[in-house]
């Protein structure tokens, strides 16, 4: 790997509480992600896929090793520290898009920059809404949403078409890594296929570190490199 890695798991132990004992979701896992790669992760139900992306995201300390984000070390950062890096430089798709039901595809993009935008405590004057529209537009066109398509609401699109919106939301901080949980998992194969692409192009186009979660191994042949989890062990 040339670049320096976006993300960054060094020998990842998470573990959960389980009765009075412990159970270990996550094994001494390591992972290196370059800008521009996708990783995709396979494995069964319960082999730790989303605790994995939950600490890469985080939101979970891991009880031992190293996880880094653009080069820093988040395991000494504050909690305001880390809010704001995965606020900044992380992207996550969830399984389902969780839309605002009344907002439409290009409002649920200027919501989380209106978000982004406060707690940096920028003001939104009138040119800066309008730089924030035209991005909007721009990124959702970028995954394939036409004019009519973005002044949608969720419940006038098709469930890929949601999960379009969903990624370019994700997109819109313009993130280092982006965490994607079975994206496909509401969408039949053809569809799901379609995501997976767009995903490797969306990859390719902005630089992101991107780590796709699935346990569907037909959908993994646009990834750079395919893992499999077992047991909260990464191969
Ligand atoms: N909050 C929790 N408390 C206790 N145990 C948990 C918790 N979350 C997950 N686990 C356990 O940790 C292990 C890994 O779970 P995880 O959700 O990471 O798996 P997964 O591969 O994402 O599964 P799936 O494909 O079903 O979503 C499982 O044994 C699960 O039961």
């Amino acid at each position: 790997m040339n670049a320096a890695p976006a993300l960054s798991l060094k020998s990842v132990t998470l573990t959960y509480p389980d009765g009075d004992r412990r159970l270990t979701a996550l094994d001494a896992v390591s992972l290196d992600v370059a800008p521009g790669e996708l990783v995709a992760v396979a494995g069964p139900s319960g082999s730790g896929k989303s605790s994995l992306l939950a600490v890469a995201a985080t939101l979970l300390r891991p009880d031992e090793g190293r996880v880094a984000v653009a080069g820093q070390d988040t395991g000494a950062m504050s909690a305001r520290a880390r809010t704001a890096l995965r606020r900044e430089r992380i992207g996550i798709v969830f399984q389902q898009a969780n839309l605002l039901p009344s907002l439409t595809a290009e409002e649920q993009l200027l919501a989380v920059e209106h978000v982004r935008g406060g707690a940096r405590g920028v003001r939104s004057g009138v040119r800066g809404v309008r730089a924030a529209r035209a991005r909007a537009a721009e990124l959702l066109e970028s995954v394939g949403l036409d004019a009519a398509k973005r002044r949608r609401r969720p419940h006038q699109l098709s469930g890929g078409e949601r999960q379009r919106v969903n990624i370019a939301r994700a997109l819109s901080g313009g993130p280092s890594v982006l965490l994607v949980d079975e994206p496909t998992s509401a969408l039949d194969h053809e569809r799901g296929e379609r995501v997976v692409e767009l995903l490797a192009a969306v990859t390719r186009a902005h630089g992101t570190a991107t780590v796709l979660v699935t346990h569907d191994r037909a959908l993994l042949g646009r990834a750079d490199r395919v893992l499999t989890m077992a047991d909260g062990r990464l191969r």
